[in-house]
């Protein structure tokens, strides 16, 4: 079997080539004994075996960062791939606030026996760690694994003895930190670890990887919705005395209930990101303080091999056949876009057709209703002191409150099918594989890409927002990047809106179109 790498991996991560099995057996006396070579040369390994994935694990560390490190029997086996998926976001995170590596000082929290995030932090990035830790016989191996590799420069253990993920570490100690990371016990029982678990999928494949970690590591009271929510409880306790807090999380379903808690803590700003490696996908969660805008972290899996997707397009209603011009429709789609406050950076006129490239800065599309309904809510109630100045305005008022009502009325029925959608897509996430996110070696490939759905309820957080140094025109800020198109196809003229910038995301463009669609009259 092929360890399986995808075009989903983060683009400077070195595995999106998939290692070589035959060169590691010939260079690894260690690993040759887990490999089969068949009659036609092809070299596989037992996905299946414990100790093959560990021997992997280890030759990996050897040959690409020059790391000799102990992963002892029936401790979790780090997948590398996966790890580097997570630091090299983690980098992306220092780079946009242009960090040098030397001043860079990271907590691990929970580094397990193998330390290896903060091994591979120090070898391949020259950053600063702090592993902690509360299993003893795990910060055994973990200095171990730091002191044999020469690392202790760079490398500090730290056995944790209270309940708390940070603040006893940070009590005890005087350095600042740029960031936290913690890939946490994703389970809340023990039940949860079997391949037959009732939540698996009938129609998912059986695990194809061997389980390899021991209970403790893995299992935590209330799982990783309850370690990751006391991270969060203790980052606002702590604020500024870490940059950047980030978590790994197991479970696409925990998600929305953690990214409601950071709303709910005021974090400055927050960013979620996607982790995949063949089959296995976890998610990245980082959030801020500081004045720093998370937005700006580069999409992982928006890479230059993504195809442009083909653009959406709208028919524009002819109501009128004297007016169904295109220089008509164009001083509608002129004011559009003068309501939604956002820059034309350019707009070209060729043979009939035109084309607009434009920034958005905030998102004015979405939620127009719920906006509009607290405008008319505040015109309500101003209107009784107007009133009482002229019997004129009487008749006004009962239009609004009317406009209200059915405002409201269709907002609910829109506000249900955003609910049932979003308990919908946890059920579907609650649906994994459990085995198979520990194993965390994955040999199929073409994991579906999914969308980034969530992004555009995490815009709304920043309505209004702005970080330091940010005009309302800033040409590093901006959320959105499209081209709107207005052609005319025989008798009809078909508006469309595209973008080839990797920041955008497709639902925001379909937000976009619908605001079009709403108000092109
Ligand atoms: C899923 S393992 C991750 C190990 C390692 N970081 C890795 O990615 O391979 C979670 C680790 O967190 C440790 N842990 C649990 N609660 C902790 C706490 N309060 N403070 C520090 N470590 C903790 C467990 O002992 C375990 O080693």
């Amino acid at each position: 079997m092929k360890m399986s790498m995808n075009k989903y991996m983060h683009p400077r991560n070195p595995y999106k080539h998939p290692p070589n099995f035959k060169q590691l057996a010939i260079q690894y006396a260690e690993f040759r004994t887990f490999v089969k070579q068949d009659i036609s040369g092809k070299v596989t390994l037992d996905f299946k075996d414990v100790n093959a994935l560990r021997s992997l694990s280890r030759v990996l560390l050897l040959k690409d960062f020059d790391l000799n490190v102990e992963i002892p029997p029936n401790k979790l086996i780090p997948t590398i791939p996966l790890r580097l998926n997570y630091l090299l976001w983690i980098e992306d995170l220092l780079n946009i606030q242009k960090i040098r590596s030397e001043e860079v000082w990271g907590i691990d929290i929970g580094t397990g026996a193998s330390c290896v995030y903060p091994l591979i932090a120090a070898k391949k990035f020259k950053w600063n760690m702090l592993g902690t830790e509360i299993d003893e016989e795990s910060i055994k191996c973990a200095r171990k694994n730091v002191s044999q590799n020469l690392l202790d420069k760079y490398i500090e253990v730290y056995q944790i003895t209270q309940d708390t993920l940070l603040i006893e570490v940070l009590n005890n100690t005087s350095k600042t930190f740029k960031f936290c990371m913690c890939n946490p016990p994703f389970f809340s029982s023990k039940q949860e670890l079997h391949p037959f678990f009732k939540s698996r999928r009938s129609n998912r494949p059986h695990p194809k990887n061997a389980f390899c970690a021991s209970v403790g590591e893995v299992v935590v009271n209330g799982g990783e919705v309850e370690f990751i929510t006391k991270l969060i409880k203790e980052s606002k306790e702590l604020k500024y005395k870490i940059d950047i807090f980030t978590t790994m999380i197991g479970h696409k379903s925990s998600l929305n209930q953690l990214k409601a808690l950071l709303r709910e803590v005021e974090v400055c700003s927050f960013k979620q990101t996607e982790f995949c490696q063949g089959r296995t996908t976890r998610w990245g969660l980082a959030w801020t303080y500081l004045d720093i805008d998370l937005r700006k972290i580069p999409e992982i899996q928006k890479n230059s091999k993504t195809k442009p997707k083909a653009p959406l397009s709208y028919i524009i209603p002819n109501s009128n056949n004297e007016s169904y011009r295109t220089e008509n429709i164009n001083i509608i789609i002129r004011k559009i876009l003068q309501d939604l406050k956002v820059e034309i950076i350019e707009e070209k006129i060729n043979k009939g057709n035109i084309v607009y490239d434009i920034k958005a800065y905030s998102n004015t599309w979405s939620n127009q209703r719920r906006k509009k309904r607290e405008k008319l809510n505040q015109l309500q109630h101003s209107i009784p002191s107007q009133i009482n100045g002229g019997n004129e305005k009487s008749d006004d008022c009962s239009q609004i409150v009317e406009h209200i009502d059915s405002r409201n009325s269709s907002l609910k029925s829109n506000e249900d099918v955003e609910v049932s959608d979003l308990s919908s897509s946890d059920k579907n996430s609650d649906l994994q594989d459990t085995s198979e996110k520990l194993s965390e070696m994955d040999i199929a490939s073409n994991t579906p890409k999914r969308e980034h759905e969530d992004d555009d309820d995490d815009e709304e957080y920043y309505d209004n927002k702005k970080f330091k140094g940010e005009s309302s025109v800033n040409n590093n800020n901006y959320i959105a990047q499209f081209f709107i198109s207005l052609k005319k196809v025989n008798v009809q003229i078909i508006m469309e809106i595209f973008s080839i910038d990797s920041n955008t995301n497709r639902e925001t463009l379909h937000q976009i179109l619908q605001y079009f669609k709403n108000n092109i009259k």
